[in-house]
């Protein structure tokens, strides 16, 4: 069979399950859930999978985590990538509900094609938890499960269609100072105010953003400012999250950021302890690979989805996901989809619109541009050599 009729026979099969599909993200839409909490969206991914015939590993590694495979072992080995946390307050404001139903729905269109080839190819639906917080892709990675991936491929919906967006490397900055309680208005003096210390540490923080190179970016929250009006705070604590290009500009920002932390303890007489989070919740930027993000790109066009032509917005560099971390260990892309909305990803008019009938037909048009691009690929195996070869020069340039 030619690439063109396995890519029309993936794709009839997303239609074929169109509105299977829906009441999938449905269910996980209705029920939002934090990350690593995510047991009822686990639940009816791993159902579903198993009732099109994937064989299911359903907690894998990880309580919310899942594998479902099919095809065999000696030749491609094609992850695709599902996420379905939510946030606090707001559910699915960053339609990770859709994530999960294109991942699911690639898999489906891959599947049905997977016979047709002429060389062995295995497939996998990862299920990863906890993208919003937490980094559940870096758990697997420790645990070695992207070892015999050949690349990973997954989307998320966005308000433009923008195929090789830039995201950042993040970490997490937690702050505590230390002061002397004592009433604010009696013996002030015998006090030491550890609220001022993190006035001071966060406006330090936003007079250094001037000087911050473009696409450096610091904020964060006072989490505890206090405990009363009428006692001079003893201790506080606050919580940043910085991004930069690659893991040594954020190592230059953390310099920088640092001198924000120290000086206002100076300046208050406050003791302060500070800690950068070096674990899974430190993910590292993305890397677009530019065989695979070309091959989407054709893909997508030929379903008539365009991408957004504005540099102004596909110049953007913003945001951070653990994908990055898996494009630092196998090749991968992670293009951004529009939905119809000007809604921005975390607010709740973005959640509305990511439950819709409206934002189907895009999502789905999704997954099958994903399933025809894994189709080229394993089509022309040739093109795993250059797909290997810019992975290593994007990882030594990064
Ligand atoms: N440890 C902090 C993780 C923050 C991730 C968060 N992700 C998103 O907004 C989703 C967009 C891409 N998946 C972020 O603030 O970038």
């Amino acid at each position: 069979m030619s690439a063109d009729n396995l890519k029309a026979k993936s794709s009839a099969a997303i239609q074929n399950c169109a509105s299977d599909l829906y009441d999938l993200s449905q269910e996980i839409w209705k029920n939002p859930e934090l990350a690593f909490k995510e047991h009822r969206a686990h639940q009816v991914l791993t159902d579903f999978l198993e009732k099109q015939g994937f064989r299911v590993d359903r907690h894998y590694k990880l309580d919310t985590a899942f594998r479902a495979v099919c095809g065999e072992e000696g030749g491609l080995h094609v992850c695709v990538i599902c996420e379905y946390d939510a946030l606090p307050g707001i559910g699915h404001g960053c339609g990770h509900n859709l994530i999960a139903e294109v991942g699911v729905a690639t898999g489906i269109a891959i599947k049905e094609v997977i016979q047709d080839f002429q060389q062995p190819v295995k497939l996998t639906v990862m299920g990863t938890p906890a993208e919003e917080a937490g980094g559940g892709k870096n758990f697997l990675i420790q645990d070695g499960c992207f070892k015999d991936v050949d690349f990973a491929m997954m989307a998320h919906p966005f308000t433009y269609n923008i195929s090789r967006w830039r995201c950042l490397a993040i970490i997490t900055l937690e702050v505590t100072y230390k002061g002397e309680a004592s009433h604010p208005a009696y013996q002030t003096w015998q006090g030491t105010n550890a609220l001022d210390a993190a006035v001071l540490c966060y406006s330090n923080i936003s007079v250094l953003r001037q000087q911050m190179r473009p696409h450096h970016q610091v904020h964060g929250i006072i989490e505890n400012g206090g405990t009363h009006p009428d006692i001079i705070p003893s201790e506080t604590t606050l919580r940043f999250y910085l991004r930069a290009h690659t893991e040594t500009e954020l190592k230059n920002l953390e310099k920088s950021v640092v001198g924000c932390v120290e000086s206002a303890a100076i300046a208050t007489g406050c003791q302060v302890e500070y800690s950068f989070k070096r674990d899974a919740s430190k993910y590292s930027n993305l890397i677009q690979n530019n065989t695979l993000a070309t091959l989407y790109e054709r893909n997508a066009e030929v379903l008539g989805v365009t991408n957004c032509p504005d540099k102004s917005v596909t110049g953007a560099v913003s945001g951070s996901t653990d994908m990055g971390n898996v494009t630092h260990v196998v090749p991968g892309i992670h293009p951004m989809f529009a939905l119809p909305t000007d809604a921005s990803i975390h607010s709740r008019n973005f959640t509305l619109q990511a439950g819709t009938l409206e934002s189907q037909p895009y999502a789905l048009n999704q997954a099958k541009a994903l399933a025809m691009t894994a189709i080229d690929v394993i089509c022309q195996p040739q093109l795993m050599d250059t797909i290997r070869v810019e992975f290593q020069q994007d990882l030594a340039n990064d």
